[in-house]
C-alpha cells in the first residue's frame, strides 16, 4: 500500500518505518526541514533503541522515504496518517491547530479517494470535524478513520510490531476492512469501532494507566507509614488476573509526552459536557505531589534546610531508553532545588541536552559521567531508572559523595545492594532494607 504519514515525531517516524517493514511504500512528511535533512542525511532526530537501523534498512530497500513536500506525498498515497503533535493547551484542552492546518493541506492536495486517519492523540469528535474541514475544501472521496497509536517511547518498535491490539474507529466497511489488512500481519487482535469510540479508548487506556501508577504509589506512601514493602504488596496484588502485574511500579509519578497531558485533556473533555472526573482529577493531584517526596526526604535527612547543600541528580528523562523530558518529573524536583539555593549536580546518559533546552538557563552543573556527577554532594537522588545507574559500584559512590545518602525515586536498589555499605538509603514505600542500611521512616511496632 502507498502511505504516506504526516509528522516525523515518535509516533510518525516509528509507525512510518514499520510499515514500510511490512512491505509498504511509505513517504514521512515533515514541515521541519531541518528534520527531513536529518532524516534523509541517515540521522534519527530521537533516541529510540533500533529505530535508525531499521529506519536504514528501509531506505536502502527502496520503501522509505523523507520529505516536506506533503501535496506531493498526499497525491501519490491511498493511505493517509496525521500523526502531528495534539500539545497542551494553558486549559488543558488538547490544541488542534497542528491537525487543522495538516487535515487543510491534505485537502488541498487531493487528487483521488483517499483514507484519511488520524494517529494523534484526539479529543471525541475531532475526526469528524476534520472530515468536515477536508469536506469544505474539496469534492474528492476520502473515508476518515481513528487510528489510536499506543507505542511507549523506548520500545517503540517493539510495541508497534507486536502489539497488544489495533484499535480502527470507522463508519466505512470498506475503509475499516483496508486498515484491518494493513495491520493484520501485526496481530489477531483487530478492535473494530464507531469513531468516537476508538478516540475515546486512547484516553480512557492512558487515564486508566496512569490511574493504576498513582494507585500504587499512594499505597507506597502508606507503606512508608506502616512498614510495608509496596514491591512486594504490587507483586501480591499482580498475580490476580484481574489486576495484572504491569504499571504498578511505585515512583516519583508518570511524566512524558502522552500522560500528564491526555489525562488533563480528558478531565477537560468530560468537563465540556458538564461532567466532573473527579477520580481523575484526583489521579493527576496525587501524581504533582508524588515528585515533591523527593524534597521532602532530603528535607527530613537535613532537618528542614536544603540551603546551601549539594546534590547529585541521576536521570532526567521521564523514563529510561528515551531523550524525551517532556513533562520529566526531574523538571520540577530541579526546578525546586535550584530555587532554594541548592547547589544541583545533574547527569542523564542521553537526555542531558534536551533537558537544558527545556529547563532554560540555570547555575546546574552539567555531568558528563554517573560518578564524577556524585563527587562532593551531600546527597544523590536517582530520578529515571537508567540501567547503568543499577551497574555502578557502590562502593566508589560512596566514596564519591561527602555523604552517603542516597534517594532512590525509583526502587532501583535491592537490599543485597546495599549490605555492607553506610548508605542512609530512602526508597519509595519500602521500610528499611536491612540492618546495613539506616533507617528510613520509623516502623511501626
Ligand atoms: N510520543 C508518544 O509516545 C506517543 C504515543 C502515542 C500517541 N502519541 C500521540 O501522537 C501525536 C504525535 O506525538 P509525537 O510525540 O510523535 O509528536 P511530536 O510533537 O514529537 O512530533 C510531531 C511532528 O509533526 C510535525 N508537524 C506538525 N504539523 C505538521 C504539518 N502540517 N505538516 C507536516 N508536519 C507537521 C512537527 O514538525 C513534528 O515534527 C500526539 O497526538 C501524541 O499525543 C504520542
Ligand atoms: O509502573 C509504572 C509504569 C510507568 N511509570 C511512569 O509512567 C510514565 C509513562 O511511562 P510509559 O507508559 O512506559 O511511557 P510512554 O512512552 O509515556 O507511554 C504511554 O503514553 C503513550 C502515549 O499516549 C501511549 O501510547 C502508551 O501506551 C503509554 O504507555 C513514565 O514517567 C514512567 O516512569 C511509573 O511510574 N510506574
Amino acid at each position: 500500500m502507498n502511505i504516506t504519514v504526516i509528522g516525523t515525531g515518535y509516533v510518525g517516524l516509528v509507525s512510518g518505518v514499520c510499515y514500510a517493514e511490512l512491505g509498504n511504500q511509505v513517504i514521512c512528511v515533515d514541515k521541519d526541514p531541518g528534520k527531513i535533512d536529518t532524516l534523509n542525511a541517515g540521522g534519527i532526530p530521537i533516541y529510540e533503541p533500533g529505530l535508525k537501523e531499521l529506519a536504514s534498512a528501509n531506505r536502502s530497500a527502496g520503501r522509505l522515504s523523507f520529505t516536506t513536500d506533503l501535496a506531493e506525498a498526499v497525491r501519490l498515497s491511498e493511505l493517509i496518517i496525521l500523526a502531528v503533535g495534539t500539545p497542551p493547551l494553558p486549559s488543558g484542552e488538547a490544541n488542534l491547530a497542528y491537525i487543522d492546518q495538516a487535515a487543510l493541506e491534505i485537502a488541498d492536495a487531493m487528487n483521488g479517494y483517499k483514507i484519511v486517519a488520524v494517529k494523534s492523540t484526539v479529543p471525541v469528535g475531532t475526526n469528524e470535524r476534520i472530515g468536515k474541514l477536508i469536506r469544505a475544501r474539496t469534492s474528492k472521496r476520502f473515508d476518515s478513520i481513528s487510528l489510536p497509536e499506543f507505542l511507549r517511547e523506548g520500545s517503540a518498535i517493539e510495541d508497534t510490531l507486536h502489539p497488544d491490539r489495533i484499535v480502527i474507529g470507522a463508519e466505512s466497511p470498506s475503509a475499516a476492512a483496508t486498515m484491518a489488512l494493513l495491520h493484520r500481519p501485526l496481530t489477531e487482535r483487530i478492535v473494530v469501532t464507531d469513531i468516537r469510540s476508538a478516540e475515546m479508548i486512547k484516553y480512557a487506556s492512558n487515564a486508566f494507566l496512569a490511574t493504576k501508577i498513582s494507585f500504587i504509589n499512594e499505597i507506597a506512601n502508606i507503606c512508608e507509614k506502616v512498614g510495608a514493602d509496596v514491591t512486594q504488596v504490587a507483586e501480591g496484588m499482580g498475580y490476580d488476573n484481574r489486576i495484572g502485574p504491569s504499571f504498578l511500579k511505585a515512583g516519583i509519578g508518570y511524566g512524558g509526552s502522552c500522560f500528564p497531558k491526555d489525562t488533563r485533556a480528558l478531565i477537560q473533555i468530560a468537563g465540556n459536557v458538564d461532567y466532573e472526573f473527579k477520580l481523575l482529577r484526583s489521579v493527576v493531584e496525587v501524581n504533582q505531589d508524588q515528585r515533591f517526596n523527593v524534597i521532602r526526604k532530603l528535607e527530613t535527612i537535613f532537618g528542614g534546610e536544603l540551603k546551601g547543600k549539594t546534590v547529585a541528580i541521576w536521570g532526567l528523562a521521564f523514563k529510561p531508553n528515551t531523550d524525551d523530558v517532556r513533562d520529566s518529573p526531574a523538571l520540577d524536583i530541579i526546578q525546586h532545588l535550584v530555587d532554594n539555593d541548592v547547589n544541583v549536580r545533574a547527569y542523564d546518559p542521553i537526555a542531558t541536552a534536551n533537558f537544558r533546552t527545556l529547563f532554560g538557563k540555570s547555575d546546574v552543573v552539567w555531568c558528563d559521567e554517573a560518578l564524577d556527577t556524585a563527587r562532593g554532594a551531600d546527597a544523590l537522588c536517582l530520578l529515571t531508572e537508567w540501567e547503568e545507574f543499577s551497574e555502578v559500584d557502590l562502593g566508589r559512590l560512596q566514596s564519591a559523595l561527602s555523604q552517603p545518602i542516597l534517594i532512590d525515586g525509583r526502587n532501583v536498589f535491592k537490599e543485597e545492594h546495599l549490605l555492607g555499605t553506610d548508605f542512609v538509603y530512602y526508597s519509595v514505600g519500602r521500610p528499611s532494607l536491612s540492618q546495613g542500611v539506616k533507617q528510613q521512616v520509623p516502623v511501626l511496632q
